[in-house]
């Protein structure tokens, strides 16, 4: 039997993943995907126009780089709907809102108007009963230390660039995001209990998990 149907996960489900940036949320989706055998929703870092642009300028570039992210968000969402589900999805569209934008305009590098104009798109295009949220969203957690090693790892030289001030600010803004995050389940990871990346390690535990969350959330909507 395979690890879906051993743990009872549904066919159609959509499961997003959750999490600061370096924490590993691409990682994660590929691993729940080939497990599951479920499609993979990725974000585009590499063809992303306005990316670079940002990290160079902040106030220059916030309102578009948002922009640009809710649109590519809402046709994979479109995507996942057309598919009937059955999707592992690499980061959710709350955290555009949760964390990015309201953190440029909070910290003064996104206007009011552009600010409000954002939200009000956001929230007619997504807070509506005719957007269909994913069935679990898993938080990845870890320390500030991990995460900042994790995207020195990787490597992509405009999160190398930019202050350490800007991945603190952002930790502690998931934090008190997650704990009042109540759209849809959420199931909590944190990265030092789990291992998918070493010879030895294994996905399994976390589907189990995911099984047993699936079910407590599938019965209290009955
Ligand atoms: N479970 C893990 N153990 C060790 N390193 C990991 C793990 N998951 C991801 N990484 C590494 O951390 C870096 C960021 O991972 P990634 O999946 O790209 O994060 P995100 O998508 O959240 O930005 C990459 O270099 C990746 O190889
Ligand atoms: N909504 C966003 N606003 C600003 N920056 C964002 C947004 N969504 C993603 N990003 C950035 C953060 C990273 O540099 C890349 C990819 O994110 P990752 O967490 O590594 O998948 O895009």
């Amino acid at each position: 039997m395979n690890l879906r149907d051993q743990y009872g996960i549904p066919k159609d489900a959509v499961i997003t993943i959750a999490g600061t940036v370096g924490v590993g949320k691409s990682t994660m989706t590929n691993a729940l995907a080939q497990a599951l055998n479920f499609r993979t929703s990725f974000e585009k870092v590499d063809t992303n126009p306005y990316l670079d642009k940002f990290y160079a300028d902040f106030e220059r570039w916030s309102f578009h780089l948002q922009i640009y992210f809710l649109a590519e968000r809402f046709k994979e969402q479109k995507r996942i709907f057309e598919y009937g589900g059955g999707f592992v999805q690499d980061r959710s569209i709350y955290e555009d809102t949760g964390i990015f934008a309201k953190m440029h305009y909070e910290k003064g590098t996104m206007t009011e108007v552009d600010y409000e104009t954002y939200t009000n798109l956001f929230d007619a295009m997504v807070m509506t009963p005719y957007f269909p949220h994913p069935d679990l969203l898993i938080y990845l957690e870890g320390s500030l230390e991990d995460i900042l090693a994790r995207i020195e790892t990787r490597g992509r030289p405009m999160e190398q660039q930019t202050p350490i001030s800007y991945w603190e600010e952002m930790h502690g803004r998931y934090e008190n995001w997650i704990n009042s995050f109540n759209t849809c389940p959420v199931m909590r990871l944190n990265i030092n209990d789990y291992d998918i990346l070493s010879n030895g390690g294994s996905v399994e535990p976390i589907i189990e998990k995911i099984g047993y969350f699936m079910k407590q959330s599938r019965n209290l909507r009955k």
